[in-house]
């Protein structure tokens, strides 16, 4: 069964909606230039309201210990999602803090996915994410898709979600077209960049148990 992680949450109603539509994590997005960046109170409120069964992911662009460790405490933080991230600083992220560590790859041909063979080992999970535009002050959340087709046939080095670009009207496909084990979605349920719609979260959790 594909569960979903609903990335960028940044208020209690849409914390929510994603929990009792039954998504499996939640991303809270620590950088700055991000309209989703929360700040360590802000993160701790919601992180309060967030049960045991469901991960608390925070979202991270290559990131200093001054940022990683009152993130962690103030998001008690579960899961650490890594942006644009050496493989080297991975490893040494992943034994100093000791938490399962995701690492986003970001693809747009078919030589995006070689990035993901240096993480065999190294992560826990890979997220297939669509590479944003060159020039983008952001490397996710920006709605864009990537070929799914070039999933097809490789073989994962490790564990793997899919993301970009995703929605209630094509997630579906997109679990069928690549048997994605995590869907991650952000803009896809928003009604404006950083706004979550708590109607487009119930819309894309009851499209994935569907699918
Ligand atoms: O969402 C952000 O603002 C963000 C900022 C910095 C690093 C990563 C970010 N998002 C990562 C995610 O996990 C998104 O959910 C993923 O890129 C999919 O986004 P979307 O295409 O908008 O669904």
């Amino acid at each position: 069964m594909t569960t979903a992680k609903i990335c960028g949450l940044r208020a209690p109603d849409t914390l929510d909606a994603a929990i009792s539509g039954g998504a499996s994590h939640v991303g809270f997005v620590f950088f700055a230039s991000s309209p989703r960046h929360l700040s360590f109170d802000a993160a701790a409120g919601l992180a309060a309201r967030v049960p045991g069964h469901v991960g608390r992911v925070g979202v991270f662009v290559d990131p200093a210990d001054d940022l990683l460790e009152p993130a962690i405490g103030a998001g008690r933080l579960d899961v650490l999602q890594l942006h644009k991230t050496a493989p080297e600083r991975i490893a040494a992220i992943r034994a100093r803090y000791r938490l399962p560590v995701w690492a986003a790859v970001a693809v747009k041909a078919r030589a995006d996915l070689d990035a993901a063979r240096p993480l065999a080992g190294l992560v826990d999970r890979i997220l297939y994410d669509a590479k944003t535009p060159e020039g983008a002050t952001l490397p996710g959340g920006m709605g864009v898709r990537f070929d799914w087709g070039l999933l097809e046939g490789i073989a994962h080095p490790a564990p793997w979600a899919l993301s970009g670009g995703l929605d209630a009207g094509n997630v579906a496909e997109a679990i069928h077209g690549t048997g994605a084990e995590i869907v991650d979605v952000s803009s896809g349920v928003e009604s404006a960049p950083g706004v979550k719609d708590p109607a487009k979260i119930r819309a894309f959790l009851k499209a994935v148990s569907a699918a």
